[in-house]
């Protein structure tokens, strides 16, 4: 599984009847619903990373992953474009970038 499949399972899914569909029960709530859901999924995730629960850290991970997947198709972002985003960083270490923003 690729953050591509999801992202492909996701598109599948929206168009599918809410009562049959967690994805497209939640795409129907609109983006503010998919962007509050993504927020309590990742607090999950960090209270498992901060007890140092692996298998739970692993488990919440995937619940964010998918619903980060699921915000970003309610506002038609791809994961294409973030991948892009990444690959523009490549060649620059995130301490060096945070030195070059204007101080302020
Ligand atoms: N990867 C996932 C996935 N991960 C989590 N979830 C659902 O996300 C929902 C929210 O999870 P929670 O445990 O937080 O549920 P909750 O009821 O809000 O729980 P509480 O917050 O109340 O404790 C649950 O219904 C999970 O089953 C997912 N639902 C779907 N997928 C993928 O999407 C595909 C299509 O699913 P449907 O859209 O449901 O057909 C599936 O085959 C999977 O590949």
């Amino acid at each position: 599984m690729t953050l591509d499949d999801l992202e492909k399972i996701i598109a599948a899914r929206a168009s599918a009847s809410p009562d049959e569909s967690w994805t497209a029960k939640l795409l129907a709530k609109g983006p503010e619903k998919a962007a509050e859901k993504f927020g309590e999924e990742a607090i999950e995730a960090i209270i498992e990373a901060v007890k140092g629960d692996r298998e739970k850290l692993t488990t919440e991970t995937a619940d964010v992953l998918f619903h980060l997947l699921v915000m970003l198709h309610s506002r038609g972002v791809t994961v294409d474009a973030v991948m892009h985003e990444l690959e523009c960083r490549q060649n620059q270490s995130g301490l060096t970038e945070k030195a070059s923003r204007p101080k302020g």
